[in-house]
This record gives structure tokens, sequence and C-alpha cells, in this order.
């Protein structure tokens, strides 16, 4: 029987260390970090997300500054207001929440995020480093960094292992296994015009899995003793439930827990660190700031 990772214990711990830090930050500078939280439109989901960093920000000491604009709201005016963010001295991380609506250019938009804002680590050139040997990204995508977190804190190592990273998007995909490769694994990726991906999963020390598809990684695709850390989060109908849903990852827990040496659960597993690394991003990008400027 696997391992159950617990990343809420492990994103509680952080976030007191967070916390402390926050307070030792406001001592020294007077100041406390600020983050910016932008959200387009009324997805019911982004809402919940963005709820969720906001009353984090505030458990924790650090300023967030709520910006909600309209679904309507032109390219020109998001734009506008992400300048403004950039040159507010007391803003020092700034995140757009995404999917943004289809009439706007979403990479135009986290383009224009100051590099040394970009806390979600979206900005190409952030993205940019982190493909390239030697070189590192200002701020780390908050969900791989959440994932490899996981990976450190379990006390599993990367370096030499077969790891697989199922899905390529921007957000976790790619940047996962451009992490993971330059934590030394040897990364193959898979997504949806990958021929037989079991029999590629199924070498894997290591899966991540961020396809988007309920419950897709059977208890057979994995090798026996494998870390599996599930970034899906999809929501399934359950009339049992007062809400008439509930979240599944990409994993199917019941069989794959029984194969793994260690796995995430859904909920409770990447999600609630995916808030905390951002709030980790937001802290790091304050202090690299008040000490330039001090
Ligand atoms: N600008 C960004 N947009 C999006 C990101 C991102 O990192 N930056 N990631 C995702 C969504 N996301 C954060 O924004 C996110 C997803 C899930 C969770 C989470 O804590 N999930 C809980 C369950 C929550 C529930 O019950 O509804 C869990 O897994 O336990 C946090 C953040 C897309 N957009």
């Amino acid at each position: 029987m696997a391992t159950v990772i617990d990343g809420k214990a492990v994103a509680q711990t952080i976030r007191s260390e967070i916390a402390d830090e926050v307070r030792r930050l406001s001592e020294k500078y007077g100041k406390v970090p600020g983050l910016a939280v932008v959200i387009v439109g009324n997805r019911k989901d982004s809402q919940s997300y963005v709820a969720m960093k906001r009353k984090a920000c505030c458990d924790l000491g650090i300023k967030s500054f709520d910006i909600d604009l309209t679904e309507q709201v032109s390219q020109v005016d998001i734009i506008k207001q992400v300048h403004e963010l950039n040159a507010n001295p007391d803003v020092h991380g700034i995140l757009v929440q995404l999917p943004l609506p289809k009439h706007i250019n979403e990479e135009q938009v986290l383009t224009e995020i100051s590099l040394e804002k970009d806390v979600d680590g979206f900005h190409p050139l952030n993205i940019g480093k982190l493909a390239m040997k030697g070189r590192e990204p200002l701020f780390l995508p908050c969900t791989p960094k959440a994932c490899l977190e996981l990976l450190s804190r379990s006390g599993i190592s990367i370096k030499g292992k077969k790891a697989v990273v199922v899905g390529r998007s921007n957000i976790v995909g790619l940047p996962a296994s451009l992490l993971l490769l330059k934590a030394d694994a040897t990364v193959t990726i898979v997504h949806s015009h990958t021929s037989d991906p079991e029999s590629i999963i199924r070498q894997a020390d290591i899966v991540i899995a961020a396809a988007g598809q309920p419950k897709m990684i059977k208890g057979s695709w994995i090798k026996p003793g494998a870390a599996v850390i599930d970034v899906g989060t999809n929501a399934i109908d359950d009339p049992s439930k007062k809400s008439g849903y509930r979240l599944v990852g990409d994993v199917d827990f019941e069989e794959v827990s029984k194969v793994a040496g260690w796995i995430t659960p859904v909920p409770g597993g990447v999600g609630p660190m995916t808030v905390t690394m951002l709030l980790k991003n937001t802290l790091e990008g304050a202090k690299r700031t008040l000490e330039q400027n001090s």
C-alpha cells in the first residue's frame, strides 16, 4: 500500500514558516509583502481559487491587492492595470488568474508583468530560463514547484530517476518536465498524441499526472513502488453530495494506491501546495526588492 503524501499538512508547515518570515520582514523594513491577485470574469472555479489565494494572504500577513475585472474588459485595459501594478512599490508579486476570456491574448498579458513581480513564473523569459542549462528563472511556476517540494519533503530523490509527465500544458506539464530535467531525471512527456502511453508510464519511477482526464491512470500502468503525483482537479457528478459533484484526480486513487510507493490525494495533495508556493514566491520577491532598496 502506498504512503499517502498529505499535501495539506506539508502546506500548513510551510505556511507557518512563511508567516514567521513575513513578521521578521515587517520588523526589519516596516513593510509586508504585497500580492496583486487579478481576476477577469466570473468563472466559478477561478473565483474559488482566487478566494483561496486572497484568504491565504490574509492568514499569513501578506497584503493582497484585489483586482476584479469584468468579462468584457479589453486587452488594453488589462495591460494598463498590469502596468499600474508594476509601478506600485507596495506590490511585490502580480498574478493574473488563468484562463483569461477568449478575446484576450493571454501571452501578451503575461509578458507585460514585470519580471521581478512574476510570482506565477509564467513570463516567457522566466520559462525560457527554466529551459536553459546554467540559467535560473527568478520564479518557478507554482504547481510544478509544489510537485518537486512534495517529492523532496517525502524523501524521494530525483537524480538519475526515470520520470514521466502526463500532459504538456504551459502551466504544469511543460515546466514540470523542465524542472525534473534540471534535477537530473530522465524525462519523458506523454500527451494526447503519444501512442501506447501505458507502456511508457509503466517504466517511470516518478509520475506527474497533469492531463485533466478524470481517473485516467490505472493501477496496471504503474511500476510497483513508483511515486505518483496527481495534479488533476476534475469535478465529476456525485448526486450524494450537496454540491452535486466531487473532485477527483487524473489518477485512479483506489487502484494506484495499491501499487505505488507514494501517492498524492485529490483533494488535499498538490492543490494546497500550489497556493503555498505562490505565497513563498511572493515572500521571496518581496525580500529581494526590500533588500535591494535598503
Ligand atoms: N495564474 C494562475 N492560474 C491558474 C493556476 C496557477 O497556478 N496560476 N493554476 C490552476 C488553478 N489553481 C491555482 O490558481 C489551483 C487549483 C487547485 C487548488 C486547490 O487547492 N485545490 C484543492 C481543492 C479545491 C476545492 O475543493 O475546490 C485540492 O486539490 O485540495 C488551488 C489552486 C489554474 N489557473
